[in-house]
């Protein structure tokens, strides 16, 4: 399924490689086994009992509230959608921040005492304020512009598709610092949970020159267009995140070239992820 994805992904962007790829030994077949996937899950999915209100409960209208009953095309299409957005998301999510446990072993003991930390608090993604980039949210529809708006020297005018560049806002020090490429997860905690911990945050956080906008933080995207998962994806990552971190003590494991991971990283709509090697005791 990977290599469909990555296939896919590249024709999407480049769309006449398509018939260059049908040549290249293993790039038709990847997509056209991803495709199968697909369309094996959807119809596996409709068979079920139809009182089931998930994902699809609502793409197919089976509660008969819609006007339109989408094709079987476009079902199939929204069934890779769910699978790619439904899984990968979580487990890049997951296997990233166990890199940064291990790296960072007194974040293990932090994230224990708030297991709320890991996927950050319901205080974010608010839909007003923010920084000056995010301030012209409401003129974007399903990311199209609905009014003409200026962004830097840049004039946007109405039906431009907008995208906002998740990656290098989260690392803006106008909104999170100090350290913004950093992972110093205390920096979610309030004043009083911070007296809390057992570490002295105030040295890596000093109070005077902490700056943490929690308008410019939107991991789910933001508006019409946001993540439907995301409140499913936070429970599930705080269960497994809480549950693990109870259980179990996560380290490097000696030999391992951890610092590399992020580096080895390749993002094609799904990310590649190379291996972690960690040590796992019982506590
Ligand atoms: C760490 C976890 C996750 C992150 C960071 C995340 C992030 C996002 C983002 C940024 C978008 C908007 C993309 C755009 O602008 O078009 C999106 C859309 C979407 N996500 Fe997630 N997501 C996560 C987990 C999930 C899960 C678990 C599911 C389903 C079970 C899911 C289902 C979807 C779907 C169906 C869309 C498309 C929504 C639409 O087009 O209306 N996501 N996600």
């Amino acid at each position: 399924m990977e290599g469909g994805i990555v296939s896919l992904a590249m024709v999407s962007h480049v769309p006449w490689m398509l018939k260059f790829l049908n040549a290249v030994s293993g790039g038709k077949e990847a997509i056209e086994r991803t495709c199968r996937l697909r369309r094996r899950k959807v119809s596996e999915r409709l068979k079920l009992d139809a009182s089931r209100k998930d994902l699809f409960y609502y793409l197919t209208d089976e509660g008969g509230t819609g006007r339109i009953r989408p094709s079987d095309a476009a079902l199939a299409s929204d069934g890779l959608l769910a699978i790619i957005a439904g899984s990968d998301t979580t487990s890049t999510t997951l296997t990233a921040l166990f890199w940064n446990l291990v790296k960072n072993p007194q974040a293990s003991e932090t994230l224990r005492l708030f297991p709320a930390l890991p996927s950050g608090s319901p205080r974010y993604v608010p839909l007003g304020g923010g920084p000056k980039v995010l301030g012209k949210q409401y003129a974007l529809f399903n990311r199209i512009s609905a009014a003409r708006f200026d962004i830097c020297t840049i004039s946007v005018v109405p039906g431009t598709q907008v995208l906002l560049h998740t990656w290098a806002i989260h690392r803006d020090p106008r909104y999170f610092s100090p350290s913004p490429d950093s992972f110093i997860p205390e920096r979610w905690l309030t004043p009083d949970e911070l007296s809390r911990a057992d570490i002295d945050v105030f040295k890596v956080l000093p109070p005077e020159t902490t700056v943490h906008d929690i308008n410019a933080y939107f991991p789910f995207s933001i508006g019409p267009a946001n993540c439907v998962g995301k409140n499913l994806a936070l429970m599930e990552m705080r269960m497994v995140v809480c549950q693990l971190l109870h259980l179990f003590r996560f380290s490097r494991f000696e030999g391992d070239p951890v610092d590399e991971w992020e580096h080895d990283l390749q993002e094609f709509l799904i990310y590649k992820k190379p291996d972690i090697f960690v040590r796992i005791e019982r506590r």
